[in-house]
C-alpha cells in the first residue's frame, strides 16, 4: 500500500508519498537531466525533456520511477492498484504507453496538470513488460501541480482521468469510491463539539480530540485515504517557514505510515509491509526531502545542484542509518 498527496501552503507547493512494501527494488533518489534521452517503445522518444528528480530503480541505465517531480513543479506517483489495474495490448489509433513509461512520458513534456490531461487523451496504458523478470505492476497514478491534481486509472473498461479535488491517493478500491467514502466522515471535526447525540442524555466532553474519535486508524487503504485527507486539511501550516512546512508535511505523511509488524503480507506470512520511505517534494524549488523507516532524519537532494543540461543520470543511495543526537 502507499499514500500520496499534494499540499499547498500559502505560496509553497509540496507533494508527499509513502512507499509501503515488504521488499526493496534497490531504489535510489535519481535525477534525470534534460538531455538524457527517454526512448519509448511506441510513442515518440523524448531526446530532450524537462529534468526530473524522484525515486527510481535504475535498470540498464533506465530510471524506473516510483514517484518524481519535474523542474516545473509537476509531480507524479505510481501506487499499487491490484486486481483493478488492467493494461491492454497495443491498439491502433491510441498513444500506446507502457505502464513503466508513463511517469517519464508525462513529466518529461508537461509542465502542468492541464497539459498532462491533454497529453493523456487517447492514451492506452499497455501491458508491455520492462524485462522478462519485471512484469508490469498494477498501478494507478496521482499527478499534481501547484494548483490541482488528477488520478489516472487504467481499468478493464479503459483509461480514466479523474479530477482529484482533495489531492490524495492511496490504493483500492478505485478512486471514485475512495472519494465518495469521504462523505461517511463528514461529521469528523478538529474542534470541540456540542453534544448532538441528544439533549436528554448528559454526555461530557471528558477528553480533548473527541471530534476525531471516529477517524479511521487502520493500515488499509480506505482508512488511510480518510485519515490522510482529514489530517492534510486540518493540520496547521506555518506558511512562511519552509522548514516548519516540510516538518509538518512529514508529520502528516507519517500519520499514515505503516509500522513494521502491523500489516502481514498474505502471500508470505513471515513478511510485513511497512513504510520503506517517505518523500516530500518542494515543487517550487525542485528539491526532494526524504526519511526512511530506519532513519527519521529528514534528508534533502536538490536537483539544481547537478548539471541539468547533462546526459547522465545522477543517483543518490538512501541514507538508512539512524542519526541519534547524543546530548551528553
Ligand atoms: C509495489 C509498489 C507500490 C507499493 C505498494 O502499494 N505496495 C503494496 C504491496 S501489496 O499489494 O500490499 O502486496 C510499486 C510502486 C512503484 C512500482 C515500481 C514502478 C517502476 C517499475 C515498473 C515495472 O513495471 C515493474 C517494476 C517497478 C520497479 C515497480 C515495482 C513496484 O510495483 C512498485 C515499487
Amino acid at each position: 500500500m502507499c499514500t500520496a498527496m499534494s499540499f499547498t501552503v500559502a505560496n509553497h507547493h509540496y507533494f508527499g508519498r509513502n512507499l509501503d512494501l515488504e521488499i526493496s527494488y534497490g531504489q535510489q533518489v535519481v535525477i534525470t537531466p534534460r538531455n538524457k534521452p527517454f526512448n519509448f517503445h511506441e510513442v515518440d522518444d523524448l531526446n530532450q525533456h524537462y529534468a526530473l528528480i524522484g525515486v527510481a530503480a535504475v535498470m540498464n541505465d533506465y530510471p524506473l520511477y516510483f514517484d518524481a517531480a519535474n523542474e516545473h513543479g509537476l509531480a507524479m506517483g505510481g501506487l499499487n492498484y491490484p486486481d483493478n489495474a488492467f493494461y491492454a495490448d497495443s491498439k491502433a489509433g491510441y498513444k500506446n504507453v507502457a505502464s513503466f513509461e508513463l511517469i517519464p512520458w508525462v513529466l518529461g513534456q508537461c509542465a502542468t496538470v492541464d497539459e498532462a490531461k491533454k497529453l493523456l487523451t487517447n492514451v492506452n496504458v499497455t501491458n508491455r513488460q520492462f524485462s522478462p523478470n519485471l512484469p508490469a505492476s498494477p498501478l494507478h497514478w496521482l499527478i499534481a501541480d501547484q494548483t490541482s491534481a488528477i488520478v489516472v486509472e487504467s481499468d478493464r473498461d479503459g483509461v480514466h482521468v479523474y479530477d482529484d479535488p482533495v489531492g490524495v491517493l492511496t490504493n483500492n478500491p478505485s478512486f471514485p469510491k475512495q472519494l465518495f467514502n469521504l462523505n461517511n466522515y463528514r461529521t469528523l471535526s478538529a474542534n470541540t463539539l456540542a453534544n448532538t447525540f441528544s439533549d436528554q442524555v448528559n454526555l461530557t466532553d471528558y477528553s480533548r480530540g473527541l471530534g476525531t474519535r471516529n477517524l479511521p486508524g487502520g493500515m488499509d487503504a480506505e482508512s488511510r485515504f480518510v485519515r490522510a485527507t482529514f489530517n492534510k486539511y486540518n493540520a496547521n501550516w506555518p506558511e512562511h517557514d519552509e522548514i516548519a512546512n516540510i516538518t509538518q508535511l512529514f508529520h502528516v505523511m507519517h500519520s499514515v505510515e505503516q509500522q513494521s509488524g502491523l500489516d502481514q503480507v498474505a502471500t508470505n506470512p513471515a513478511k510485513f509491509e511497512y513504510t520503506i520511505y517517505t518523500v516530500g517534494y518542494d515543487l517550487d524549488k525542485g528539491s526532494l526531502y526524504y526519511t526512511t523507516y530506519t532513519n527519521n532524519q529528514i534528508n534533502c537532494v536538490d536537483m539544481n545542484k547537478v548539471d541539468l543540461a547533462s546526459q547522465q543520470l545522477t543517483s543518490y543511495p538512501f541514507i538508512n542509518q539512524q542519526a541519534i543526537n547524543h546530548v551528553n
